[in-house]
Parts: C-alpha cells; structure tokens; sequence
C-alpha cells in the first residue's frame, strides 16, 4: 500500500480495514454471483438447519455460504445486510438474488413449495 494510501486511510472516517461501499459491493456480489446464498455463523444452530435444508433437499444447486464470524469484515457485512434487508440475525438467505429471510422462513417456504419454485426460476 502506497504512503498516500496510509494517511487516506488515517484520516478516514471508516474505522473498519474495507470501507461501506467496498463491503456493499461484496455483498451484492456474491448474491448477484450465486443462486442460493447464506450469510451465516459457524456456530449458529438455526444456519446449520438452513444449509442442512438446502443440502438435503437441492444436492445439485450449489449454495455459498458465508460464515461471518470467520470473514474478517463479517461485523461490517452484517450491519450491510441490516441496512439493505432490516434483518440483524443470521442466516440471512437470498434466492434468485431475492431476499427471503431467515431460517423459520426459508422452512416456511419449503413447506409450501414455494422454495423450489424460486430456486428453479430463471430470475
Ligand atoms: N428466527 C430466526 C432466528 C435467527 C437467530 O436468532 N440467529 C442468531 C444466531 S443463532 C443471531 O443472528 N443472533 C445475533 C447475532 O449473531 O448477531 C431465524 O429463523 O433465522
């Protein structure tokens, strides 16, 4: 990194080592990028239910997940997908590029067929 870069950095008002438009553009990348992404937390019961869904039920649809607790700007990520869904909690799904919540309503969803109808879509 250049000095000038340094003393940007310094007099920045960002505090967090990747700035808010470059986490929004991570972001909208990987749920442009992806059919199925999850932003989740290693250790969250209700993501291991949302992965073990999709797993079961979609084998041949890859799914990216994000553990936010192992991503160096997951805290920065995390106040994103607040501001963009009003959703703090993880996991935080989107399908097709939509957002469709958390765990209860990814299961909800599936439970009507409504999961595989978007996972299949050509959005
Ligand atoms: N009803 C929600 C519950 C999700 C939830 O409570 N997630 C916890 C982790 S297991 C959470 O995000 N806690 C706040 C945090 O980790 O920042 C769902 O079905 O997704």
């Amino acid at each position: 990194m250049s000095l000038f870069n340094h003393i940007y950095r310094f007099f920045s008002s960002s505090s967090s080592s990747t700035s808010l438009a470059a986490t929004k553009e991570v972001v909208e990348t990987i749920i442009q990028d992806n059919r199925v992404a999850v932003f989740s937390k290693s250790w969250c019961s209700f993501c291991h239910s949302t992965k073990d869904l999709f797993n079961t039920n979609f084998p041949n649809t890859s799914i990216k997940v994000v553990e936010l607790d192992e991503h160096e700007d997951g805290s920065a990520i995390q106040a994103y997908l607040l501001e963009k869904t009003g959703q703090r909690t993880v996991p935080n799904i989107f399908v097709n590029r939509q957002h469709v919540g958390g765990n209860d309503d990814v299961h909800s969803m599936f439970r009507k067929g409504q999961l595989a109808k978007l996972v299949n879509s050509e959005a």
